[in-house]
């Protein structure tokens, strides 16, 4: 990108300088990204490529539940099926993580300790966004405190939309001070951002503030994870890497439900940003149901034939 230059330092100094960087980052043309998006999406992989895929994808799940009515009961189920996802088959890998509120972090940790399944927790007044800064570094905190290794932050979709730069980067490294040695997810809800252009700026916008990832959307939003969305973001980590030398992670979160579309997200990684990310250090599925679907799939690869619904338990 020529654009981009490899000096960042006076970037954030103010919302002039951050609207001239950001309004300076090539624009996207919608259309085409539609169509590139759909392109690769029709890329067919041989049958023993799409067993390695299932096995990666299920590592990359971070398996999700995200509900006012969630319970310890229910964590700890979905804990469990996090490191067994099938108690029958012990060769199936482990998720990456599961995704709780931060009152439940607590709970995951203790049903996860020692499996190395990572504990990540939403925060900063999920999944608006809505609250001071204050009450978001409390709300991170309490997750931190109870042991979450990584943290899912949502953006100030309002200030970023007026176009109050400053404020979403300071809020960004204020929770990632917060955040200590977990990692940070920075949320930009791009069904609410409009326009490609600025999925492009938030993207850059996280990255430049210090977000360890960057995720499409919080689930409760709709478009969430597409895949035209997901392609800008991983060309945007793809070009700060080039800019920068530092690696951002991609996670897109929101209506990925079957192995299909788990594996159309692993073709768009490894075309757009290459294998590198292709790794779950640096790419998420953010999900609450595909496992199963990746489950059924992986044991009809194995046995030629589908289990009974009743098989696996409910993600
Ligand atoms: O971060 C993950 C999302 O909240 C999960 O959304 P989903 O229920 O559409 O899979």
């Amino acid at each position: 990108m020529s654009t981009v230059t490899t000096s960042f330092a006076d970037v954030a100094s103010s919302n002039v300088a951050l609207r001239t960087f950001l309004h300076g980052l090539p624009g996207v043309d919608r259309v085409g990204a539609d169509q590139r998006a759909a392109m690769l999406g029709t890329r067919s992989i041989k049958t023993t490529a799409k067993a390695e895929a299932i096995d990666l994808a299920i590592r990359m799940v971070d398996l999700t539940t995200l509900e006012g009515a969630d319970t310890p009961g229910k964590v700890r189920a979905m804990c469990a099926k996090a490191v067994h996802p099938d108690p029958a088959d012990p060769a199936v890998p482990k998720v990456a993580a599961v995704c709780v509120y931060p009152d439940l972090v607590a709970q995951a940790v203790g049903a996860l300790a020692g499996s190395g399944v990572k504990v990540a927790s939403v925060a900063t007044a999920f999944p608006s966004g809505r609250s001071s800064l204050d009450v978001k570094v409390a709300d991170t905190r309490l997750a931190v405190e109870a042991g979450a290794d990584e943290i899912d932050m949502v953006i100030d979709r309002g200030a970023f939309l007026s176009g109050d730069y400053v404020k979403v980067f300071e809020e960004i490294t204020a929770i990632k001070e917060a955040c200590g040695e977990a990692h940070l997810k920075v949320i930009l809800e791009t069904g609410e951002l409009a326009t490609y252009d600025n999925v492009r700026r938030a993207s850059w916008l996280a990255m430049l503030a210090g977000g360890d990832f960057i995720k499409t959307s919080t689930g409760k939003v709709q478009p969430a994870a597409t895949f035209p969305v997901t392609m800008v973001m991983l060309e945007a980590v793809r070009d700060f890497l080039a800019a920068t030398g530092r690696a951002v992670g991609v996670k897109p979160a929101g209506g990925i439900r079957t192995t299909k579309d788990a594996i159309k997200m692993l073709v768009l990684v490894n075309e757009v940003a290459g294998d590198r990310w292709l790794a779950p250090d640096l790419f998420r599925l953010g999900a609450s149901s595909v496992l199963n679907d990746l489950l059924m799939q992986r044991q009809k690869m194995a046995t030629g034939r589908y289990a009974g619904p009743d098989y696996f338990t409910l993600d």
